[in-house]
């Protein structure tokens, strides 16, 4: 064990308190330079500049076809980037994958799964390839499948799983080896409100632990409720990063916020739609 007197501040001889060392700056979780992404013709993420502090509940969220789904995909080594720089954990996504990937959770967009195992199974998988002693992964799986509410589907093929289930058996995969970041596409799309709460708890818990979860959403009272950092994303471009006081400004609410940064009045339907409704 390291020694008191060198780890948390000492008292010197004439017994006056000196301050404690400098504790070692954590790097961000996630910094992104000069990140471009085109798919032909289509620019979906344009020279974005991103730096993530670590140990904080980001939220990433833009409109419909923002990039976020695109930058998500390359901060995790999922998608190449054109062009650009990003490190996680202070290390490198693309020059040293394996120690990225050993470091990250990631529950994706259009999550697929191992659909002829079944949830216990899946697991077990998951713990084999992450590395982990059985008894551990076991020991973690049936605390996860507990807490989130799948101890009584485990043995059922995640091929028959409803789509909120498939969402905590893909959270529980991805935090099985506790990872320092966790990634997460729309995490509570299609999750019915006990089990978001459930959620909630648990990366709450998560987060309070020092780990940091960056999450995509796009509704804003979740990420004004949940996050304390925000980025917000539009046209391929970041808008505004910072914590939610700073982004929100003076704006009542997030929502108020994010409509002014994004340039997004509410579309007049005005004579359109005229067929819409009514009486035949
Ligand atoms: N594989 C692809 N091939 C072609 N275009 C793509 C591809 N993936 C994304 N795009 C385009 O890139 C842009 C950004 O898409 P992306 O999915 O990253 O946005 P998003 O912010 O996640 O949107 P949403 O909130 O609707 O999921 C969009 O214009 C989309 O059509």
């Amino acid at each position: 064990m390291a020694d008191q007197a060198d780890s948390a501040g000492a008292t010197d001889t004439a017994g006056v308190a000196q301050a404690p060392p400098p504790t070692q700056a954590l790097p961000p979780a996630v910094r992104v330079e000069g990140l471009w992404k085109r798919f032909g013709e289509q620019v979906a993420v344009a020279g974005i500049d991103l730096e993530l502090p670590a140990g904080r509940f980001i939220g990433l969220v833009g409109p419909n076809g923002a990039g976020k789904t695109t930058t998500l995909s390359m901060v995790t080594g999922l998608l190449r980037p054109d062009m650009g720089r990003i490190e996680v954990a202070g290390h490198d996504v693309w020059r040293d994958p394996v120690e990225v990937k050993s470091r990250i959770g990631v529950l994706p967009e259009g999550l697929r799964l191992f659909e002829r195992l079944s949830g216990r199974e899946l697991l077990g998988y998951t713990g084999r390839l992450r590395g982990l002693p059985g008894a551990e992964a076991d020991r973690r799986a049936t605390q996860l499948l507990d807490v989130l509410d799948l101890a009584g589907a485990q043995h059922k093929l995640v091929v028959d799983y409803s789509t909120g289930m498939r969402k905590k058996i893909g959270l529980a995969s991805a935090l099985l080896h506790n990872p320092e970041v966790l990634f997460l596409d729309e995490p509570f799309e299609g999750v019915d409100p006990v089990s978001a709460q459930t959620i909630r708890g648990v990366l709450e818990r998560y987060t309070r632990s020092g780990a940091t979860v960056v999450f995509s959403s796009h509704v804003m009272e979740l990420v004004e409720s949940l996050c304390d950092w925000v980025a917000v994303m539009a046209a391929g471009r970041i808008r505004a990063q910072g914590t939610l006081a700073e982004v929100r400004g003076e704006a009542a609410s997030l929502q108020d916020a994010f409509l002014e940064l994004v340039g997004a009045g509410v579309r007049d339907t005005g004579e359109s739609l005229d067929w819409l409704g009514g009486a035949r």
